[in-house]
């Protein structure tokens, strides 16, 4: 069987007036993620660690960011869309780990529904995806809040 491992990264700025989703989920925070589509660090890295695995490049080269089409898009449905792809390539997604870094708020109690939709999204079971919430420890741009961060891997295998 033949797989393959890819991994993804995002940051966005943290800023008035904007929501705050997170793997799907609309956290009630002072701040959000500033972006041309809704944001989603989490969704994004996710989505350009399986574009990476499958050899299909990055978010970017799917869903320009000059596009008006992608203007507040849902990262969720980006998300498919890509997996589609990545599975018309001829893999399948067996796992999932990330990790979102983000000084404030507490994301544990969110986590769980973060998983959730992440698992609707690919079509896997809950226990094949995983999410962590790290602080930055108040150091640097992540730990003054001025942004937040996710990474994300994910393995592949021959459908
Ligand atoms: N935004 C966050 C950050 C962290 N957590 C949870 O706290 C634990 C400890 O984080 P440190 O950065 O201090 O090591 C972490 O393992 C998470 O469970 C969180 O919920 N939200
Ligand atoms: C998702 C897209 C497209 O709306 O826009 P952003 O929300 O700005 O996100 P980013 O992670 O910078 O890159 C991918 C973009 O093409």
């Amino acid at each position: 069987m033949k797989i393959r491992v890819g991994q993804g990264y995002d940051v966005h700025q943290l800023v008035e007036n904007r929501p705050l989703i997170l793997g799907g989920v609309h956290i009630d925070f002072e701040k959000g993620l500033l972006g041309h589509s809704d944001a989603d660090i989490l969704l994004h890295a996710i989505t350009d660690a399986l574009l990476g695995a499958a050899a299909l490049g990055d978010i970017g080269k799917f869903f320009p960011d000059t596009a008006p089409e992608h203007k507040d898009a849902n990262s969720r449905e980006l998300l498919r869309v890509a997996y589609q792809a990545v599975q018309q390539a001829g893999w399948q997604v067996i796992n999932v780990d990330s990790t979102i870094i983000a000084q404030q708020p507490k994301l544990r109690p969110h986590i769980d529904a973060m998983r959730q939709n992440i698992a609707d999204d690919l079509g896997l079971p809950l226990d094949s995806v995983n999410v962590k919430a790290k602080t930055n420890e108040k150091l640097g741009y992540l730990g003054r809040m001025e942004g937040m961060e996710a990474q994300a891997i994910v393995l592949l295998s021959e459908i």
